[in-house]
């Protein structure tokens, strides 16, 4: 990949350490940073961040037990109306977000797992292997809670006070993917791991993956690597922060690839508001004299827009899809 130059950051990374531990004056300075990213990158990566690696890594392996089933066991799972459950190889294809205009269907298969219980949209569907589901929860529990303790960051950083987001996302209406993508020696023009993409979400928290492949388009744009760095995570902003603050913070396009000889196994968390917020322009992201660039919508609004356009083919059996 192309060299970073001067004129955009890399990606940075964040030390979420003294903020979690609730030291004086951390949540100020680390929000600053965070504002300071989310305009200009769209990405982070953040350490210290609490999560157990043991559950990140029986994570990818829950993952990578899920896609080693046969095929057949698979497709008994094929993805609801609600985006639960299993979407095959080329199942996909990323139009929601309209960076390349004819990508070829993605080369990855992923399963979908969303908010269990009170609020559940569906009910979310299990395969019939040892451990899964308890294992896919306890990481959906966890990446729901670290999203949640970082909402106070995105709050001071948009000038709010620091629970602004909280009751909005309590019932938040999150998706956990585990992706699979086999490893393709010579990608076709147009074709991708996962085209390039901005996410639906207000976050998304990315474990980092063993087989590196993650590439990210900077504003000035150029695609440059995201690298491994072990015992972090990658987060980016999505749409709908960035419609909620009317553009401010960058949803960054990115893509993914496996040139590696051995299998990519990708778990993001997609971190969404609860499905009745209303997502309209911040008052403090609001310019004057001008409308909003977004129109206010809640969140299942959106997402029933999102999903329509990047699933919509899958109900018409018409071939090709996205990402959450
Ligand atoms: O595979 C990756 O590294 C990123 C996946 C991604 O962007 C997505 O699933 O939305
Ligand atoms: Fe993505």
């Amino acid at each position: 990949m192309t060299e970073p130059n001067a004129t955009t950051p890399e990606i940075p990374v964040i030390d979420l350490g003294a903020f979690l531990a609730g030291e004086p004056g951390a949540a100020e300075a680390t929000a600053a940073k965070l504002r300071e990213t989310c305009e200009t990158v769209g990405f982070m990566y953040i350490s210290n961040h609490g999560v157990p690696q043991e559950l990140i890594d029986r994570t990818f392996a829950t993952a990578a037990a899920f896609h080693a089933q046969p095929i057949e066991k698979k497709m008994e799972l094929m993805v609801d109306k609600a985006m639960q459950g299993y979407l095959p190889i080329r199942g996909s294809t990323s139009r929601a977000s309209a960076i390349v205009t004819n990508p070829e269907p993605n080369e990855n298969e992923a399963f979908f797992i969303k908010r269990e219980g009170k609020d559940a949209e569906e009910s979310n569907r299990w395969p019939d292997l040892p451990g899964f589901r308890e294992s896919a929860l306890a990481y959906y529990a966890a990446l729901e809670t670290l999203a949640q303790k970082m909402l106070p960051l995105y709050a001071l950083a948009l000038d709010l006070p620091a629970d602004y987001f909280a009751e909005k996302c309590d019932a938040p209406f999150s998706t956990l993917r585990l992706s699979h993508y086999p490893p393709v020696k010579a990608y076709a023009e147009n074709q991708f791991g996962i085209a390039p993409h901005t996410d639906s979400t207000f976050l998304t928290l990315l474990a980092q993956n063993k087989v590196q492949g993650l590439q990210i388009r900077r504003q000035d744009g150029v695609w440059i690597d995201a690298p491994v760095i072990e015992g972090t995570f990658i987060v980016n902003t999505g749409d709908i922060l960035n419609r909620w603050t009317n553009g401010r913070f960058l949803s960054t396009p990115h893509r993914a690839f496996n040139v590696s000889d051995q299998p990519r196994y990708a778990i993001p968390y997609f971190f969404h508001p609860n499905a009745n917020t209303l997502v309209e322009c911040l008052p403090s992201c609001a310019i004057e004299g001008e409308a909003p660039r977004f129109p206010a919508q809640t969140t299942a609004e959106y997402m029933a827009w999102f999903r329509g356009r990047n699933y919509d083919h899958l109900r018409k059996a018409e071939p090709a899809i996205a990402a959450e």
